[in-house]
């Protein structure tokens, strides 16, 4: 449990997802590295850190029961919930999150949200985003820098695939989750944001883009390799490998 002089801090942990791109038979959030399902590995993680008090979540529509199931170990006194997500978009599955986080949680002060499918994502670096929205930091995410070359393209739909420009790679930073919200900032970054949600071209890439689109700061932290996103099936097998690894389980 967090320190609750500094106020509560609760998770939304985003499971709603289809994994179209892992291209697995059932929901992604129930494939397993290194013997543990991501859903079940990830929550454990945010638990392990010992700063959060609450996690809510998202399953897609059909699936709540199962994964309800999947973490009933880690649910006392309820600790985690699991509610439907959205179809449309993760930013729609995550503004369904907070709202049931807040209810379950009306005292939180910190919000965290976190990919299910970061299920390898080191407790300290959940330490550490908590530790810098504590410090006054409304908003933080964890970062790590970029080793390929980053081109900017033409749009989509140019016969031609044409480079328009080339960023300064140093000023580049890969983001992960979780990242961390003064609790007001995140509800407001939603509310002021809730008409992106229903289609994933328009929605934001992640909620720290809200903040941003509301003129708030985002600060970035150092993040960790091992929070790596299970996306594609090389991830699946790399986080596999790792999560097999002697030391790796927290
Ligand atoms: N409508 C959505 C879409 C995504 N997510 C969650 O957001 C996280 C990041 O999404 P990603 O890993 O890209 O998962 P998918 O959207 O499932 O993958 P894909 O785009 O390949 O279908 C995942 O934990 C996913 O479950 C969600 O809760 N609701
Ligand atoms: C939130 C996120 O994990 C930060 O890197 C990422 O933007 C989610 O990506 P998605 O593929 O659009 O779900």
């Amino acid at each position: 449990m967090s320190d609750k002089t500094a106020g509560i801090a609760v998770a939304v942990l985003t499971a709603a997802g289809s994994g179209t791109r892992l291209g697995a038979r059932g929901p992604k959030a129930l494939v397993e590295v290194g013997g543990e399902s991501l859903l079940h590995r990830a929550a454990r993680g945010l638990l392990a850190s010992g700063v959060i008090d609450h996690i809510t979540i998202t399953a897609p529509g059909a699936e709540i029961d199962r994964f309800t199931a999947e973490v009933v170990d880690l649910a006392g006194e309820g600790a985690v919930v699991v509610v439907a997500g959205s179809p449309d978009s993760r930013q729609a599955s995550v503004a369904l999150g907070l709202d049931a986080a807040l209810k379950a949680r009306p005292e939180a002060e910190v919000v965290l949200v976190h990919d299910a499918a970061r299920a390898l994502t080191p407790p300290d670096l959940i330490r550490r985003i908590v530790a810098a929205v504590r410090a006054g930091h409304d908003a933080v995410v964890p970062g790590l820098p970029v080793v390929d070359t980053v081109k900017e393209v033409t749009d989509a739909g140019e016969r031609v695939e044409r480079v328009v420009g080339t960023p300064d790679r140093a000023r580049l930073r890969a983001i992960q989750t979780p990242q961390g919200f003064a609790r007001a900032t995140l509800e407001a970054a939603h509310q002021l944001g809730a008409l992106r949600a229903a289609d994933e071209t328009h929605a934001a890439r992640d909620d720290a883009a809200l903040v941003e689109a509301m003129g708030g700061r985002v600060v970035v932290v150092a993040g960790d390799p091992l929070a790596l996103k299970v996306t594609t099936p090389l991830d699946l097998a790399l986080a596999d490998v790792l999560a097999r690894r002697e030391g790796i389980r927290s």
